[in-house]
Parts: structure tokens; sequence; C-alpha cells
């Protein structure tokens, strides 16, 4: 299937300038379709973190960009044109982030306010975003939000430590959808979760994507979990992707020894060979 680039990576370094200098992402590049997930897999240390962190711009020394680009696509040639993230000012940067690109991490839910209300946390996303929005609506859609995610309106006045897990990281991934923005980076959003949370929560992000339309760079070292939620996936090794498939044909027909090492380490992709990529995912 053929879509519009939503986020083109091209030739991006990373490096964390420490000694010796540890190069963690490597010459890495990716597009990012309308709409599409495209799954991030590789072992831990592979650099998958790096990356998203270098596409948000939220890299801290010691780490710096060495190199490459990374464009965000402008809508149907909108007034703007594409721009390279990596040449952006921190204060252009933060007028775009949580807008158009907005990122949930894997321990996003402890990073909620424990002294604030999850609807004055949310309402602070508008209140900095959209300052001409006026208190009522903002109430409402917050409320809407909360909703959207399964958490339900009546939440609006609870604090964090009321809620479980699975619902705090819902309260982040609302408030990551808050603006509506285009692209949606998933860094181990759902690790921390037991299983069925986990799975309730992909389903949510799943179907909030056919709603809305937004693209999903979703990155784990689950493999398994990858093919069925993918369109696409990237396979990283010590800082440089190694093969990029749909993927169907990253699960039927790998052709790096990496990614078939990377399956085989999964017991329950090699046994009876079953069903594992998503229905109606591009072949
Ligand atoms: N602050 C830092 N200083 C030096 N090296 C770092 C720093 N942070 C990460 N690294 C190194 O960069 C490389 C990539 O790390 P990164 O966290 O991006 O990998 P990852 O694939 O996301 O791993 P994980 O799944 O464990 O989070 C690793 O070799 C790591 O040790």
């Amino acid at each position: 299937m053929n879509r519009d680039p939503v986020l083109s990576v091209s030739g991006l370094s990373v490096t964390y300038d420490v000694d010796p200098p540890v190069e963690a992402v490597r010459d890495v590049s990716l597009t990012v379709g309308q709409g599409e997930v495209l799954g991030l897999a590789g072992e831990s240390g592979c650099g998958k973190s790096t990356l998203a962190y270098a596409v948000q711009r939220l890299l801290r020394p010691p780490a710096e960009i060495t190199g490459g680009q990374v464009v965000l696509h402008a809508v149907d040639g909108a007034a703007g044109g594409d721009v390279d993230l990596t040449t952006l000012s921190p204060a252009e940067m933060d007028r775009l982030r949580w807008d158009q690109v907005a990122m949930v991490f894997q321990g996003a839910m402890n990073s909620l306010n424990p002294v604030l209300t999850i609807g004055a946390q949310l309402a602070d996303v508008f209140t900095r975003h959209r300052p001409a929005m006026g208190r009522a609506e903002r109430t409402a859609t917050c409320g809407a939000l909360l909703e959207m995610v399964g958490v339900g309106a009546d939440r609006l006045r609870s604090y964090p430590h009321e809620l479980s897990g699975g619902m705090r990281q819902r309260v982040m991934i609302a408030m990551a959808l808050a603006l509506r923005p285009r692209l949606l980076i998933m860094d181990e959003p759902t690790t921390a979760l037991d299983v069925l949370v986990q799975r309730e929560i992909l389903q949510e992000i799943s179907r909030l994507r056919e709603e809305l339309g937004f693209s999903v760079v979703f990155i784990t070292h689950d493999l398994p979990l990858l093919l069925e939620i993918s369109d696409r996936i990237a396979v990283m090794r010590a800082g440089r992707v190694v093969e990029v498939g749909t993927a169907s044909e990253i699960y039927h027909a790998a052709r790096h020894e990496y990614t078939k090492r990377l399956l085989g380490s999964f017991p329950s992709l090699t046994g009876d060979r079953g069903d594992f990529v998503r229905k109606g995912a591009a072949v």
C-alpha cells in the first residue's frame, strides 16, 4: 500500500560523546506513511530509544545528532512546506512537539504530577498550546479525551494515585492525542503493564488510529507483538536498521540473518506457525 509520507528520517546518526564515544544510531533512514504503524524492533541497547528521542529532539548531552535529517512532511503541500526538525530552534520545536508529533514512553504513567488532578494536567496541554480556548471548552475537551481512551470523564477530578497503572497509561495516551498529532511515537508504552491490560490498550490504540488517522512508530523488543500490530517493521541492530519489510515479509521471508535469529529467539514464533500478522495489514 502506498501512503503519503508523514516523516522521513535520512542518514540520521547520534553519538553519545563519552569516553569512548558510543555511536548509538548509525546512518538510519526510514519513512513513516500516513496512518501507518511502523514497528521498530531490536534487542536492548540497539538504539531504538535514542532514535525516538532524536526524532523528537529530546536528546540531552552527551547525546548529539552528528548527521542526517528528520523531515516532517507538510499536509498536502500546506504553507510552510516540509520541515527538517534537526534545524528548528528549541522554541520552534516546543511548538511542534505534542501538536504534530507526540510521544508516549514506558514510564510515562509515572510522570504524571501526583499533586495535580488528571483534569488539570490534561488542561495544561491546552493552556499552553491552545491559549485562545475558553475554560468551558477546555474542560469539555478534556472530558471527551478521557472518554475516548476508555477512562471516563468522571475521572477528571481524580489524582494519579487513584488510578491503576493501565488507566494512567491511557491518560498519557489521551494527553499525547490531545492536540491531534499526525505522528505518535510510542516507546515500550505497555511493557510495564500486565498482559491483559497491555492487550486492551493496544486494541484501543488501533481503534483510535483508525478513527483519527494518525501514524504510529511503535518501539519494543517484543517482536511477536510488533508482528501483530504493525504494517511494516524495521529491525535495528547496533545502531543500524538492518531490514525493513511488511509484517508479513518479516515473519514469512526475513532476509537478514539477524532478523531470523531474532524471530528464532521467540519460542512462540518458531513452533506451529500461527496467523501472527494482523488481518488487513499490508502484504
Ligand atoms: N547517556 C548515555 N551515555 C552513553 N551511552 C548511552 C547513554 N544512553 C544510552 N547509551 C548507549 O546508547 C546505545 C543505545 O541505547 P538505547 O537506550 O537507545 O537502546 P534501546 O534499543 O532503546 O535499548 P532499551 O530497549 O534497553 O531501551 C546503548 O549502547 C546505550 O548503552
